[in-house]
């Protein structure tokens, strides 16, 4: 066998071997794994995985290039990435750039020729693990060292992550999903005024406020709620984002407990749940390896209906937690896990999982529409 030119430690000892890609380096995190079998860029790119490494479940990456306008924030965020197979040649007419090349270009680390089921399994029976993972294209590793590494990583419990992929500034977000030949379709005029506050926002969230017809102004994690009412908003947005809810509620939760107050239609994707159920007065826990994929069945516990979503979570919302008049409105299928939340008689609510998709299936798309539906109720009502 060749020289092994990538290293994956991790803290109890295991050691994984394989082929480098993209840049070379090393990197510490924290290891998931996603069971995605597409869209491998959006996810190297979902700014909720500051401070993790993804293990691909689905053995290609690679096949369909790197599109820029896939994108979810502009560079990868991910730390690296660690797959089965070597990444493949791209082959799509869309394709800008090959995988490595633009990994490398962004001094993001991949590790081919993994087995990934093994990994997998580790991570589902220890619970997310700290790693340090290494790409030398010499192959001359210190293995203790790395395995030292990981140990000394701190971990994502109690991290504020949102600050640092949040936006400086604030800006107006104008484009709309993707509609073939036309590429992203524009805003209309005159829609109502949402807030999007970014905690790590992926693109396609702010697409499909757009899609249902609102002007989208996005304000920095920090913003305070003097900030947010300043911009006379119809609605306030809370995105996803990376890190330990906990923490980022320190400066979060005032701001959305202020907001709320003021009778504002409020929806929250993922981390941005998690915030509003923390605003709310509910707990939030650490998972054992959380959720991560594009094929999470989650139950609307309203119609009984049940969704194929999209996930990306490593923290839950205690459902044991939330108070009265805040009411669980979806579950997932998978681990029972909160997945939902609506404040009784008010135009409030969250899911834990990703309406955007990005990549996965749209079967939750109907949540932006309610959020417009929400805010249209309430114009309506202040005429
Ligand atoms: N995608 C997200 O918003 C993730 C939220 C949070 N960082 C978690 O891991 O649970």
């Amino acid at each position: 066998m060749t020289r092994p030119t990538a290293c994956l430690a991790l803290a109890d000892g295991t050691v994984f071997m394989g082929r480098g890609f993209g840049a070379a380096g090393e990197t510490v995190a924290e290891l998931c794994f996603n069971t995605a079998m597409t869209g491998y860029q959006e996810i190297m790119t979902d700014p909720s995985y500051a401070g993790q490494v993804v293990t691909f479940t689905f053995p290609h990456v690679g096949n369909t290039g790197i599109t820029p306008e896939d994108d979810e924030t502009g560079d990868p965020v991910a730390e690296g990435m660690v797959v089965k197979w070597d990444p493949t040649e791209p082959s799509s007419w869309r394709a800008a750039r090959d995988l490595s090349g633009w990994l490398a270009a962004r001094g993001r680390i991949g590790m081919g020729g993994v087995d990934t089921r093994r990994l997998t399994r580790a991570i589902r029976q220890q619970g997310a693990p700290h790693v340090a993972l290494a790409h030398d294209p010499e192959g001359a590793f210190d293995i203790e060292a790395l395995v030292a590494k990981a140990r000394a990583f701190p971990g994502l419990v109690g991290m504020d992550l949102a600050r640092d992929v949040s936006t400086r500034q604030s800006y107006r977000w104008s484009e709309g999903k993707w509609g073939w030949p036309d590429g992203h379709v524009a805003a209309p005029e005159g829609g109502p005024r949402v807030v999007a506050v970014d905690y790590g926002a992926k693109r396609n969230i702010l697409r499909s406020l757009v899609h249902v017809g609102c002007d989208v102004t996005v304000l920095p994690a920090t913003a305070t709620a003097e900030d947010v009412l300043a911009l006379e908003p119809d609605g306030l947005f809370l995105s996803n984002g990376p890190g330990d809810p906990a923490a980022t509620g320190a400066y979060a939760v005032p701001m959305i407990r202020e907001v709320i107050e003021t009778g504002l239609p409020t929806f929250g994707i993922c981390l941005g749940h998690q915030m509003l159920a923390l605003a709310l007065g509910a707990g939030t826990v650490k998972m054992n390896h959380g959720h991560h994929g594009a094929n999470h069945p989650v139950k609307d516990l309203g119609t009984g209906k049940v969704e194929i979503t999209s996930m990306n979570h490593g923290f839950t919302v205690d459902a044991q937690t939330l108070p009265e008049g805040v009411t669980q409105t979806h579950v997932s299928l998978f681990d029972g896990t909160n997945c939902g939340l609506r404040v009784e008689g008010r135009p409030v609510f969250s899911v834990q999982y990703h309406p955007e998709a990005s990549p996965g299936p749209h079967d939750s798309a109907y949540l932006f529409d309610r959020f417009r539906d929400a805010i249209d109720a309430r114009r309506g009502a202040a005429r």
